[in-house]
């Protein structure tokens, strides 16, 4: 934790880093104070919301302020599969081949699809060392969120600001609140940080976070990994949150430490003395503060149509009658329509058509390392389809020279190139009308990941253990899977 100095305001993780970002600060107070303009340290780009943006600097005639701080990288229009042949859908082509097109224009670096660092943006920044704690990073995507896991603060900036950034490394940015979110306790076996997160959310709301910079704290936190805790920063904005952000520490650190981008020799010496400086001052004060127990938290699971409605995995589908809230009610009445659910229906009872492992919450090594841990030796339910897609081309190469591929492939899931891919289905991989989906993502909106599909968010392992048992499992239930399978 850190420490202030003497007659120092105390300041949160948040408000240091934006202090330390400063160009020009706003006028007035509170609430009603003008932006401030911030510098900006990363700036990360994907095809979808860029091409806009540098038709405006075009159209103006400006360059690229700061080339070597700006990245681009495919991920959502790609396919994932045949990636070398020409992309099918004339849409998906173009739009990737403006990206090609203006990266070489403006001259900025972009990792096509093919190249060993092409990937969802939010998985290749933090692999290539490119995000650093005290950073801040943006891109025109609001998962962007997924930075701050390294003390970054990091927001999701629409397609006119990306032109701003782009002509000028600055953004004007309006003041947030802060909320500290508290998770103390031991994770139990099984439930992860995708179950954090969606219990979270499932507390908060998904207009909890509105207008606050979220940080995650306590023991349950400190404990989790890097990817564990990008998991839990990706989906802030599911929150409603502006940004989400973990306070660096050795993990962070050792992260870091050799990757690509990272500060060498000296440098890194100094790099490690800021980062420590950068967790929040002890007597510091959070506008608003969240507590969750790590210790009795199950796998948890969405049966609605907004990230916000999830559930314990071993619950039943809720009865909308039982909510006060008339507009929750009403919601979640539209929400069991849509997913065709019936109330009181124990969530261990739906069967699902598919199960995705992917997304840039959970494509990380790690998250592949986790579901394969699960169905290593075990069968696919033969009526699920699995779909494996990795978060970049890294993580894909990472996973086969460890032998991943084949305990996909040999329990008949499908080993697929680097992509957002049934995410949201910008691509081809898409679900049909009416089929349900385990999905490891991070958005469970009607026809989110195909018109008229239906999407239940889950953590990595229960993806595995649904996969093998054809309905919402978590690896505990496996045992006794087994067994009954040995009666049969
Ligand atoms: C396409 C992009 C603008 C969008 C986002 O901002 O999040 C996408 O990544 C998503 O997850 O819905
Ligand atoms: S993986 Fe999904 S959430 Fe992440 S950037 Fe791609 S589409 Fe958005």
């Amino acid at each position: 934790m850190g420490t202030t100095a003497a007659g120092a305001v105390p300041l949160t993780l948040a408000e240091k880093v934006w202090r330390d970002h400063v160009v020009v600060p706003g006028e007035g107070l509170g609430e009603a104070q003008t932006p401030d303009l911030l510098y900006i340290d990363l700036h990360i780009m994907h095809e979808v919301t860029s091409p806009q943006a540098f038709e405006g600097l075009r159209l103006a005639g400006r360059p690229v302020r700061r080339p070597d701080l700006t990245i681009a990288t495919e991920d959502h229009n790609t396919p994932t599969l045949e990636i070398d042949r020409p992309i099918a859908d004339p849409v998906s082509a173009k739009q990737i081949q403006t990206l090609r097109d203006n990266a070489a224009e403006f001259g900025i670096r972009l990792h096509s699809l093919g190249d060993a660092e092409q990937g969802i943006v939010h998985v290749v920044g933090p692999q290539l060392g490119l995000t650093q704690p005290g950073m801040t990073v943006v891109c025109g995507d609001s998962h962007t969120s997924t930075h701050g896991a390294f003390g970054a603060l990091a927001f999701g900036i629409g397609t006119s600001e990306v032109e701003h950034v782009l002509a000028t490394q600055t953004l004007p940015l309006k003041p947030f609140k802060t909320m500290a979110i508290n998770v103390e306790g031991t994770l139990r076996d099984g439930v992860t940080a995708k179950d954090i997160i969606l219990a979270v959310i499932a507390k908060i709301g998904t207009g909890g976070g509105q207008g606050y910079v979220l940080e995650y704290r306590g023991s349950a936190i400190r404990a989790l990994s890097m990817e564990a805790r990008m998991t839990i920063c990706n989906m802030s904005i599911e929150a409603g949150a502006r940004a989400g952000m973990v306070a660096p520490d050795e993990t962070t650190f050792e992260f870091i430490r050799g990757r690509a981008h990272a500060p060498e020799g000296d440098d890194w010496e100094a790099a490690v003395d800021y980062w420590s400086s950068l967790p929040t001052d002890e007597d510091a004060e959070f506008d608003a503060e969240v507590f969750l127990d790590a210790d009795s938290l199950e796998p948890f699971v969405t049966w609605g149509t907004n990230p916000g409605q999830g559930i314990s995995l071993s619950d039943a589908v809720p009865d909308p009658e039982h909510f006060d809230d008339p507009n929750a009610r009403a919601a979640a009445e539209r929400a069991l329509e849509y997913m065709d659910l019936a109330a009181g229906t124990p969530m261990k009872d739906i069967r699902v058509d598919t199960v995705f492992l992917g997304s840039c919450t959970n494509s990380r090594l790690e998250d592949l390392r986790a579901a394969a841990e699960i169905i290593r030796g075990r069968s696919k339910d033969e009526d699920v389809r699995m779909i494996v897609v990795p978060g970049s081309a890294r993580v894909r190469l990472e996973a086969e020279a460890e032998g991943l591929d084949r305990v996909f492939t040999d329990f008949g899931a499908e080993w697929r190139f680097a992509g957002c891919s049934m995410c949201l289905g910008m691509n081809p991989d898409q679900l049909a009308p009416g089929e349900r989906c385990a999905s490891t993502s991070n958005r469970n909106f009607e026809g989110r990941q195909g018109k008229g599909g239906r999407t239940h968010l889950v953590s990595p392992v229960v993806a595995a253990a649904t996969a093998i048992r054809g309905t919402l499992s978590s690896p505990s239930d496996l045992t006794a899977h087994e067994s009954e399978l040995q009666e049969a």
